[in-house]
Parts: C-alpha cells; structure tokens; sequence
C-alpha cells in the first residue's frame, strides 16, 4: 500500500492517482476534507486524516499520480506574460524589415514551406515558447502520444490516429498490444470490398453496379471525409479514378438533407454506408433507418444486405440494426471521432469514390508528417512552430479566434472540419486534472477560401478586430486555366492575392500615406489601416492527396501541441453531453403531445411556450405509414 499526501486546498476530482483493480490504497490527507469521489475508486475506510480507497476499476492500467501545477504557474509562462510588454511595443512593418528574423521564421519541409514571419514575434518570442514548451514537457507529451499510453485520461484511452497510416511493418502499441496488424487488416477489407464495388463485381439486389455511394455520418464521422473528398474532387488523378461515380454525404437529421441526398439517385445503383464509432448517435441512426427505408421499400427487406454496410467501432450495434457483419469495418476506441478520417471512417468512402491506391497517397502524406512532428526538432518541427504560435496568439496577445484562409476552392470544406478538430479539442475550461484555467484555453476558427473570403468578412479582418489568419496556398493549381491575351494566368491571379493580403494585414496604410496619395481630410480616418494584424502563410506544392494527408496532420497535430501546452485533455468532449440529453426530454414531449395530446409540461416557461406554438402550428401524430421526401 502507497501512502499518498494530498494537499486538500488543490484536491479536485481527477487529482487521485488510480490504484491497479481492486488495491487499495492509503491517503494522507493534511486538513480535515471530504473524499472527492471519482469514477472507479471508492471510500472504504477514513481514519484520523487518512483515507483508504479501493480501486473498482475492470481496467489493468494505473493512471499516474497527476500534478495539480498549472502551466501557467511556471517561469516560461511568466516570462512571455512579461514580454507582451516588449512585443506591445514592435510594429510588424518594423519586424518585417529584419531579413534575418524573417529568414529565420521560414521552415521548409518536404516542398512545404512555412512562414511566419508575419506573426506578433521576434526570435527571442519563439526562443520563449520552446522554453514553455519544455516546462509542459511537450516532448515527453508527444512521446505518450506515440507510446500509445492512455493521454486521454478522463476516458481511459489511448490516442492513436498516426497508427491509421502507419506503414505496416510499424510497431505501435496500445495496451501492449500491436494495433498496426489490426489496421491493416481493415484497411485491406477495405482495398477488397472497394475493389469489388468499383469493378462491378459486388451488384445491388437486382444485379445493377453500385456507382453512388451515401456515406451517412455527423461530426468526426463526417467532416473529415467530406474535406478530403471536396479536395479530391478536382484532383486531375482522382477525378480520373472516380469517373462515372458518386459519393454524398447525409449528415444532418433535417430532412431536407435527406431529400437533397436522394435527388436523382437510384435504390438500384446506390450503396449506403453507415459511419457511427458509437454506432448511437441520434441524427445517424434516424437517417440509417430513413435509408434502410427507402432501399427496403423500392427493393424489398432483403436487399438491404446488398445495399448498406457499416464504419463502427461497435459492431454489435451495427449487427442488431440488420448489417451483415461481415460487411462492417472496424475501427478502435484509441481512434478519436474527429481523428478517424484515416480510419474506415474515410477510407471506406473515399475508396469507393477514388480507388483505395488514391487513398493510400493521402494515408502516406499524413504519415509523412506523423514522422516529422515526432523526430525533427522543435525549432523545425511545423505542427509544433505553428502550436506555439497560437498558444502565443491566443493566451497571450489576447486574440481568441482564427482564420483559415486556403486560396483553394478545393479546400472549401477545410475550415469546417478544422472548427471541430480544433474546438472540440481544445474548447476547455478545465486542466486535465479538473483545475479550472485561469486563463483562456481554445480558438475560435472559421473561414472561407479566398478569394471569397476577401468579398466577406475580410472587412473586420482588416480594419475591425485582429484575427490572427493563416493563409494556405499552392505552387500548382489543380485545374489550370490560361486565357491568351490576360496578363496572368488563373491560379496566378489567385495568387496574387494570397501574397498580397499579408502584407496588407502586417503593413497597414498610415495617414501620410493616404496625405501623399491627395485624399480628403474627412476620409482620412476611413481610408486608414492600422496594419500589425499577424499572420502565416503555408505554402504547398500542390493538392493532390499525398499533400492534403500533409495538411491534415499537420493540423491535428498543431491542435495536440496547443493541448499539450495548456495542460488540457484535448481529446475528450464531455460538452457536448448536456445538448443531447436535454433533447431527449423534448424528443419525449413531442411524442407524447403528438399521440395523445398530452398538454407540455416540466419546461420552462420559455420552452414551454415555444413547443406549445410549434405544436400548434404543426398539428397530427405521427402516422401509420412511411413518408419519404418527394423531391
Ligand atoms: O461517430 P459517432 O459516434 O456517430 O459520433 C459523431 C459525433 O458525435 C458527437 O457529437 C461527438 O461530439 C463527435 O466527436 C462525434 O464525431
């Protein structure tokens, strides 16, 4: 038995080291407190200042006694709190004019080049964040990571997304055990079954090729899938792969997404893949039974078995809904929704659509930066460089969003799976261990590709809040296009734009200027631009799928460093618990009122007259036969 002493006043809930099952441990505690209860471990006895606790845990593995210190109590931190000061005083027209800071801010790795030269930073700015990132033990952080142990502690799990791509003589294991054989067994059912789908050798019920595919997921069963096939799309070798196909994506339980993902598409030709980790997900399963609907009602109940398969890490559930096991893809619970595009979870949609040779590009280009993040030193380490930097932007300079700005209508649906990637990760307001942060945590990300976004909301960028932006572009365009007799091409004019916008930011236009260029007086103040607003700029060689698995990772995992330095559990989200439960109620409501005209009740006043018009307006109970959408 390990006596432990506790300091009661730091003592939270997830501050108790967890003894291995059922040992008992003994705690010291300094004053008088009551036992913060906690998950596995239970109270068995109290003595005079001594608690003694027995671990009901099924779970082997110990978790390690977590220190109650806060990043923001080091020295490091202190520091940089200090050097806002210095920095408060910089104007990036001066910075910029520093060739060898700026020449020391360019990293290039594998034809990627970042650039961040335009950040609110001087070298001794980045100096200070790698020594902030020593005091939250990045390094070793990074090393759990990749050792497979259980990082993602309020869940009890191991954090393994690079295992997704890792080639298969790699060794990663979760639990001692490899999970690299695992993967690729899935991957090559994956590579058989699409093979099959593709060629036409696996038909619909009534013997027809299946060329439309309806992948039907939300969240991290989505977004990732949908950014990486709206980049692939447009991709000349991709394209070619995907002639004569479709792939959409049913996400939302509006109907209405039902209907616009039915139009034009045949029971016949179409196969529909389910992706749920938790195989539970409310919106999900509403829309598999609407799809198992409509193909059972067009071809009978049996061809449901030809016409839906399954992406699950719970492959009881896809059992019990009526999917043949045998055509469910697994994926494991060390796979993170929102991390689970190289998973089945993209994979087997993209295959379908592209070819499983086009996918194992991208699995490649993520894993290319899996290796880099994990060996090249920080100082040239692109997830970490960028990390740093919005930890920097955010708890420091006080900046709580940011823009991502590709200059690539193939990366439209980028952003959107950035806003879950991020916020969901670091949208914290507690330590790992359940301190409260007493600073801000998380980012506010959103974007548009340019140049549309220069048309929008560039406006505020500009002259109204600073937005920290990070600019994406590319060397070779996807879709080249030159119209003899315009100065430039196509993608030349695009890029223009992504070199000039930069500057503008980082420059500004002063009222001299404006003075010198004979503008009224009155317009002065409207015309002039404070500049000084930070940047970066990431430029690519290209998109095509081994590059868009580059950039991928280097998100996910610019997203972990900034967990990793705030101390938080970014690969949890407990917040999104509270939403669905408190629809659950009204869910019942709605049945209730609907079948038996039972008057709305335990709501407050406000939802109580909300759901009192909206059944009102909308008067009937649910009826005895199907309705599907008749668009
Ligand atoms: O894949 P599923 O289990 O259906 O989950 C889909 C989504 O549901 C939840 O809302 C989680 O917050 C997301 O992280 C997850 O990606």
């Amino acid at each position: 038995m390990d006596a432990v002493r506790f300091d009661p006043i730091r003592l939270q809930p997830g501050h108790l080291s967890r003894p291995r099952s059922h040992e008992r441990w003994r705690c010291e505690y300094i004053e008088s407190t009551s036992y913060p209860e906690k998950g596995s471990c239970v109270l068995v006895e109290e003595e005079a200042r001594t608690w003694i606790v027995e671990s009901r845990a099924d779970s082997e593995v110990e978790t390690v006694m977590a220190s109650t210190a806060l990043i923001c109590d080091t020295e490091p931190w202190k520091d940089l709190k200090e050097h806002i000061n210095v920095i408060e005083k910089t104007h990036l027209r001066d910075l910029m004019n520093d060739v060898d800071r700026c020449q020391s801010m360019m990293v290039e790795f594998d034809g990627i080049i970042l650039d961040y030269s335009r950040q609110r930073a001087r070298l001794d700015t980045t100096e200070k964040l790698f020594k902030l990132a020593e005091a939250a033990d990045l390094r070793k952080k990074i090393d759990s990571m990749y050792n497979g142990e259980h990082i993602n502690s309020t869940e009890n799990r191991s954090v393994l997304h690079i295992a997704l791509r890792a080639p298969r003589d790699k060794v990663i294991c979760s639990d001692g055990k490899n999970v690299v054989p695992d993967v690729w067994d899935v991957l090559d059912k994956i590579k058989d079954f699409s093979d099959r789908v593709r060629s036409g050798s696996w038909v619909g019920a009534t013997g027809k090729a299946l060329k439309d595919v309806v992948a039907i997921g939300i969240g991290g069963s989505f977004l990732g899938p949908l950014f990486v096939h709206t980049a692939l799309q447009t991709d000349p070798e991709s394209a070619d792969c995907a002639n004569g196909r479709q792939l959409r994506f049913l996400a939302n339980v509006d109907p209405v997404d039902v209907a616009r993902n039915l139009k034009g598409l045949n029971p016949e030709t179409t196969l529909v893949v389910v992706v749920s980790k938790t195989f539970t997900t409310a919106e999900t399963m509403l829309n598999a039974r609407t799809m198992r609907e409509w193909i059972s009602s067009a071809l009978g109940a049996q061809a449901v078995a030809k016409h839906m398969v399954a992406v699950s890490t719970n492959l009881t559930l896809v059992e019990k809904f009526g999917i043949d096991p045998a055509n469910a893809f697994a994926f494991w619970d060390w796979v993170g929704g929102r991390y689970s595009v190289c998973s089945a979870v993209g994979v087997l949609p993209l295959s379908l659509q592209y070819g499983f040779p086009i996918v194992e590009k991208f699995l490649k280009g993520a894993s290319n930066i899996d290796n880099h993040f994990y060996s090249t030193s920080f100082e040239r380490n692109l997830p970490v460089l960028l990390g740093l930097l919005s930890v920097w932007n955010v708890t420091f300079l006080g900046y709580p969003a940011r823009a991502i700005l590709p200059y690539a209508q193939a990366l439209e649906k980028f952003a959107p799976h950035i806003q879950q990637v991020s916020m969901e990760s670091n949208g914290k307001g507690v330590s790992i261990d359940g301190v409260p942060l007493p600073f801000e945590a998380g980012e506010i990300d959103f974007g548009e590709p340019g140049t549309n976004g220069q048309h929008s909301f560039y406006q505020l960028i500009h002259q109204g809040r600073v937005i920290p932006c990070d600019f994406i572009g590319s060397i070779k365009s996807q879709q080249p296009i030159y119209l003899k007799g315009e100065v430039v091409s196509n993608h030349d004019e695009l890029m223009s734009n992504f070199f000039a916008q930069p500057d503008a930011l980082a420059y500004g236009k002063n009222p001299e200027q404006l003075l010198h260029e004979n503008v009224p007086d009155h317009l002065i103040p409207h015309k002039t631009f404070s500049g000084n607003r930070p940047s970066l700029s990431l430029l690519l060689p290209s998109f095509d799928a081994y590059n868009i698995g580059q950039l991928l990772a280097i998100y996910e995992h610019r997203i972990a460093v900034e967990g990793f330095i705030w101390g938080i559990n970014s690969f949890d989200q407990w917040g999104v618990e509270l939403g669905k439960v408190l629809a659950t109620q009204v869910r019942k409501q709605l049945h209730l009122s609907r079948t038996e005209g039972g008057p709305v009740q335990g709501f407050n006043f406000s939802t109580t007259t909300l759901l009192t018009k909206y059944l009102e307006v909308e008067p009937g109970n649910p009826s005895d036969s199907n309705e599907l959408p008749r668009l």
